[in-house]
């Protein structure tokens, strides 16, 4: 098992326009050291998956990233500004968008209402995105007035990243667990929406997942975290073949 990669990150084509960059960070829940001296580096257009097991530190990075905890030491940059120590506001207005772990669609409210929400906490009139997110997925617009909480887990799954979506562009959006607690045929479903994304609209995206194998599909770089260090980092299809890594690193047989 090759702790680093023939292929890093640092070593990948010059020529790709460097979109994120986080450089050394230490990150605390009080005086819990959880990330450390963690860097990764996501170029424009990339799928990059962050995997490892549970209680790594994925979410923590993105919350890094997201000034939602922000780190104690170290520094990052989206087109070579530096972020760190800005306001999560900010963040999102530099074209940072997340969608979190479990979702967080009003199960009570309709579709239309979930969106009017997520945009009534934006920035102005978001009326113009609204057409923009139904056309990008007409199985939300077929489902306007549906009650968020009567949609498969797909579908709240596609509303959630549409809220993301809303406001600001979005240039990369870090994905926590997407395909947490969803049967397989509804994995490939969100696969596809994530793929497209990326493919169709141009979306870069860092991909957290506990579902190594579906992340690694998608990703076109991988970097695997065991507690709070980045373990391996490689092109996804290198790990992914490399059967010892996935068992050693993930628990993948
Ligand atoms: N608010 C918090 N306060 C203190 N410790 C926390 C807090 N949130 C998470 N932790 C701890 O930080 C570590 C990393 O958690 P994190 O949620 O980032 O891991 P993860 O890789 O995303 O795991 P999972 O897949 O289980 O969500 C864990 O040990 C966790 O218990």
């Amino acid at each position: 098992m090759a702790a680093v990669s023939e292929t890093p990150a640092a070593d990948r084509a010059s020529t790709a326009e460097e979109l994120l960059a986080v450089d050394s960070i230490h990150t605390y829940y009080g005086q819990s050291h959880i990330l450390f001296d963690l860097s990764l580096s996501i170029d424009r257009g990339e799928i990059v998956a962050l995997v490892g097991r549970n209680g790594a530190g994925k979410t923590t990075t993105l919350r890094s990233v997201l000034g939602l905890t922000p780190p104690a030491e170290g520094t990052i940059a989206k087109d070579g500004e530096p972020i760190d120590g800005l306001e999560p506001y900010e963040i999102r207005k530099r074209g940072i968008s997340w969608v979190p772990e479990e979702r967080r669609v009003f199960g009570g409210l309709t579709v239309e209402e979930n969106l009017r929400l997520a945009a009534s906490t934006g920035e102005g009139d978001q009326s113009d995105g609204f057409e923009d997110v139904y056309e990008r997925f007409p199985r939300l617009d077929e489902r306007r007035s549906q009650k968020a909480g009567t949609m498969s887990g797909g579908e709240q799954q596609m509303l959630a990243i549409a809220r993301a979506l809303l406001g600001p562009e979005t240039d990369v959006l870090l994905l926590d667990e997407p395909s947490e607690g969803l049967a397989p045929q509804i994995v490939d479903d969100v696969a596809d929406i994530v793929r497209e994304l990326n493919e169709e609209e141009g979306v870069t995206i860092l991909l957290v997942e506990q579902n190594a194998e579906m992340a690694l599909e998608l990703a076109d770089h991988a970097y695997v975290l065991e507690n709070g260090r980045i373990v391996h980092d490689s092109p996804a299809a290198e790990l992914l073949a490399d059967r010892e890594a996935m068992e050693g690193y993930l628990g993948v047989k």
